[in-house]
């Protein structure tokens, strides 16, 4: 985040390499940067007569203080504010008896893959909507959801421009008149990235990788079927968020590539949280925590011995897997492997 001290240190050059959207600030504002590119930001506010001033009305020690908050408000936008580690804790709240949470707190760091598993209806995407909106004893569970430590006050809790946690919800429809490829450009271009037409190709040929059946560039949105719009939605947010908290919900149901798909949205700086039913989903998480009646009711570090059976897991989906195309393209079944 820049200071007016930094500010003072970075010649114009230097402002729109390190903050492009700098640019159109500045002519938007009509200060006379052109041909004085070397300069530093001061020097050429120096070289501002005060006619020119008068005219434009540029207040220029105000005009300092305006760049440096729509720096911090582009910053936050696009979620580069904060390159550091975060970290998100639960604060125990009520099962929906009324009764405590029977933990501590639980803290998860960014690297870590935790997993919510429970009998249905017992509250594990509760769980996931207690993080996403920072809970702050003020949901049905009652919990309390720390960011970095501390709780999130309204404004950070409700902004829109708010990255802090990318959603992949069970059910996700488009309601926009846009083809795939529309879609991405929209998506990449509010995102500011530089080599937009590389970025909407490898999202798109990595949808198409955990999707079944192949999309084009040029089908629009609302015909794509569930698990292409999830599949779609999951390389979106695994190429282009920045937000280093992922909250997924249900991933197995999308009939996509779930391995492919987890392995794409997991990198050393993110937190990723996922309700699963699935036992091979559940066992790929460093922890997996067990919901009952609303309430968390144990947190256990996945075991050696876990990490044995979900290899011999990951075989047996493999033969289902196998299984499943040959029935779907209308093949006779016949065992190919021992189990
Ligand atoms: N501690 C709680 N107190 C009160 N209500 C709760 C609590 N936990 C969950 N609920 C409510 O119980 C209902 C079911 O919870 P939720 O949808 O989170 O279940 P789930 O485990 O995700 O189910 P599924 O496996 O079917 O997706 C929701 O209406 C949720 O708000």
């Amino acid at each position: 985040m820049p200071s007016i001290k930094q500010l003072k240190e970075l010649t114009i050059n230097e402002l729109f390499d390190k903050y492009p959207y700098s640019k159109d600030f500045m002519l938007d504002h009509h200060i006379p940067f052109e041909g004085k590119e070397n300069l530093i930001v001061d020097e050429v506010l120096d070289t501002i007569d005060e006619e020119h001033a008068e005219d434009q009305a540029i207040d220029v020690e105000k005009f300092k203080e305006q760049l440096i908050e729509y720096i911090n408000l582009m910053l936050s936008f696009l979620g580069e504010e904060d390159e550091s580690q975060t970290e998100v804790t639960i604060l125990p709240g009520f099962y929906k008896d009324g009764s405590r949470e029977n933990y501590d707190r639980l803290t998860i760091k960014s690297g870590e893959i935790i997993c919510i598993v429970g009998p249905t209806g017992s509250g594990k995407s509760r769980l996931l909507a207690d993080i996403e909106w920072a809970a702050n004893y003020d949901t049905p569970t009652k919990r309390t959801v720390l960011i970095n430590g501390n709780t999130l006050d309204t404004k950070e809790r409700f902004s829109s421009s708010n990255k802090l946690v990318a959603q992949l919800s069970q059910n996700m429809n488009f309601v926009m008149d846009l083809t795939v490829e529309e879609f991405l450009d929209l998506h990449a271009t509010s995102r500011l990235v530089e080599n937009k037409e590389d970025v909407i190709i490898s999202i798109f040929n990595k949808a198409n990788e955990l999707a079944g059946e192949q999309f084009k560039l040029t089908t629009p949105i609302t015909s794509l079927s569930g698990g292409q719009s999830r599949a779609l939605m999951i390389a979106d947010t695994a190429i282009l968020s920045k937000s280093p908290i992922v909250l997924i919900d249900e991933i197995e149901n999308a009939g996509i590539d779930r391995e492919k798909a987890l392995d794409l949205l997991v990198s050393e700086d993110k937190i990723v949280l996922m309700a699963t039913h699935d036992p091979i989903l559940a066992l790929m998480g460093d922890k997996r925590i067990i919901i009952n009646n609303g309430g968390i009711e144990k947190i256990v570090d996945t075991t050696e011995d876990e990490l044995n059976i979900l290899s011999k897991l990951k075989r047996l989906d493999r033969i289902m897997l196998t299984m499943r195309n040959k029935l779907r393209y209308g093949e006779q079944l016949e065992f190919e492997e021992e189990i």
